[in-house]
């Protein structure tokens, strides 16, 4: 059938995956490997960089297999990955300077505090979309430099470079020959000027970043360049797409007119809205991002991000020991009616959107004698839900619109309980679709416009398919109780870092 196959590599935070799509959209064979997330002090989160591609490689060569097919059958590879990670790396060896700093880690909250009492934050924000906080690469990226031995020295003569994980795959596919990044990537890592399309001289200045380190910036559909025969399977295949991995969501969720949006339940949760050629500026505590450069232009994005999401499941699982597997949780949420009360706020980074509070932490509130482990485990599930609705208010109240159904995906949609009771407290249907793996979908998407595996957006929107819509059945008053519950709880584990 000729070269009709793409395969998508999903670097997620927990997991590398590696999926292989044929035409219609459909999966024909899928690998996945964790990997070790260390965390060297309170609020730290690294990886190792090496063991990112390792994992990744590792994974690619198994999907490869199970599909039954050769690495020459593969018209492209798409990539995807978890964002605003950085790595630093030596240019001539290709060694990393330091550990992966990831997204969630919060060492560089004082650092931002500095940009703020500066009075820096309305210019980051006019400039890159973003507000001055720890999750995004730019102060990763100072950090590195300004306290690893000899970085700063080597950065200044041009021996050293930048990416996002994006950027470190398609170095290492490459056999270290093409550095770039894609504008969704870019976008996040606070040193991008979203308006003007570049690297921005102002920042990187106040952030003391010599532009040597940083990647060429390109569509998020392209041929970047080809696998190196050495280090993928002996072939020389394009790699044809690259793009943030909650923006692939929304490509693989064909969500392509402005007012579409979707929300991804993985390790945290991202919801955005397609805001096509318009740039909104959020008065409500969302991100304006670039969803994805595509036939010559980019489009816009309003984003809501939520830190802890699956995480917190996670951490009813191996923190807590509460239950054996995630899908335990609804096993034992079932267990009772509502929580009677109980919240947990599972700030456990800090808050992210629409709060932004870097100092928040954990809480689990209205605990009585009569608490139980299913009342926490489902008091869990619930600030998933409870988080997306403070993302969508504020969404709704930036946009102007008013969403008909929010398109779910992500490893914890699985979960009918929580699907039904956020559909229930936002008052909206969950539409549930049958491959809710979407952000490799995007990614392979991307990566096959670009090299005719399909030929335009059009084209894909019919391979989108439900599998399951939840409608809303709680009454309003309960609704509104239910969430009042949720802000009071939200303000107690507000500013509790010292
Ligand atoms: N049935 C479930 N119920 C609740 N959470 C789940 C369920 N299955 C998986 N999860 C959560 O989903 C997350 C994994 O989703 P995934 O999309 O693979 O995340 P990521 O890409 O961030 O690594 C984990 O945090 C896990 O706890
Ligand atoms: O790896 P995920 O799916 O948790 O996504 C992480 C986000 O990209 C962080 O911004």
């Amino acid at each position: 059938m000729g070269k009709k196959y793409v395969l998508a590599l999903d670097q997620g935070t927990t997991s590398s995956r590696a999926i292989v799509f044929d035409q219609g959209s459909n999966i024909v064979a899928v690998a996945q490997k964790e990997f070790t997330q260390i965390y060297p002090k309170p609020g730290w989160v690294e990886h190792n960089a090496e063991e990112i591609w390792s994992t990744q490689i590792g994974v690619a060569a198994e999907a490869v297999a199970k599909a039954g097919i050769e690495a020459k059958d593969i018209a492209a590879i798409g990539i995807t990955n978890q964002r605003e990670t950085t790595v630093v790396w030596e240019k001539s060896t290709g060694k990393p300077v330091y550990n992966a700093i990831v997204w969630q880690c919060r060492r560089t909250a004082p650092i931002c505090d500095e940009l703020k009492a500066k009075g820096l934050a309305p210019m980051f924000r006019e400039k890159t979309g973003l507000v001055v906080d720890a999750y995004f690469s730019g102060t990763k990226v100072k950090w590195i430099l300004d306290n690893v031995p000899g970085a700063r020295e080597k950065a200044e003569k041009g021996e050293l470079l930048f990416g996002t994980i994006d950027t470190w795959l398609i170095w290492k596919l490459t056999g270290g020959k093409v550095h770039v990044t894609d504008y969704s990537n870019a976008s996040r890592t606070l040193l991008f000027n979203i308006r003007e399309l570049k690297w921005d001289a102002e920042i990187l200045k106040e952030l003391n970043v010599p532009a040597s380190l940083l990647p060429t910036v390109r569509p998020s559909s392209d041929v970047y360049g080809t696998t190196d025969p050495a280090v993928f399977l002996g072939a020389k295949i394009p790699i044809a797409g690259a793009a943030g991995d909650q923006q692939a969501a929304l490509f693989g969720q064909t969500c392509f007119q402005p007012g579409m949006a979707k929300n991804t339940y993985g390790t945290g949760c991202f919801m955005l809205m397609n805001t096509g050629d318009k740039l909104f500026e959020s008065k409500n505590g969302l991100l304006t991002t670039i969803a994805w450069g595509l036939n010559g232009k980019v489009e816009y994005a309003l984003e809501g991000s939520i830190f802890i999401a699956g995480a917190a499941v996670q951490w009813l699982r191996d923190g807590l020991k509460l239950i054996e597997t995630a899908p335990d949780s609804e096993y034992y949420a079932k267990k009772v009616k509502d929580t009677e009360g109980v919240y947990v706020v599972p700030a456990f980074v800090g808050l992210g959107a629409p709060y932004w509070d870097m100092k928040a932490r954990g809480a689990i509130l209205g605990l009585t004698r009569g608490s139980s482990k299913a009342h926490i485990v489902r008091a869990t599930l619930d600030s998933l839900a409870y988080q997306t609705k403070d993302v969508l208010s504020a969404m709704e109240a930036d946009s102007g619109i008013t969403l008909q159904a929010l398109k779910v995906d992500g490893g914890a949609v699985s979960n009918n309980l929580l699907m039904q009771f956020q559909s229930d407290i936002l008052g909206v249907p969950v539409d549930r679709p049958q491959v809710t793996e979407t952000t490799a979908l995007g990614a392979a998407y991307l990566a096959g416009l670009a090299v005719g595996v399909w030929q335009s957006k059009e084209d894909l929107v019919q391979n989108w398919k439900l599998d399951a819509r939840f409608e809303p059945s709680m009454n309003q008053d309960v609704r509104g109780q239910l969430y009042k519950g949720w802000q009071k709880a939200v303000k107690r584990a507000m500013d509790w870092e010292d």
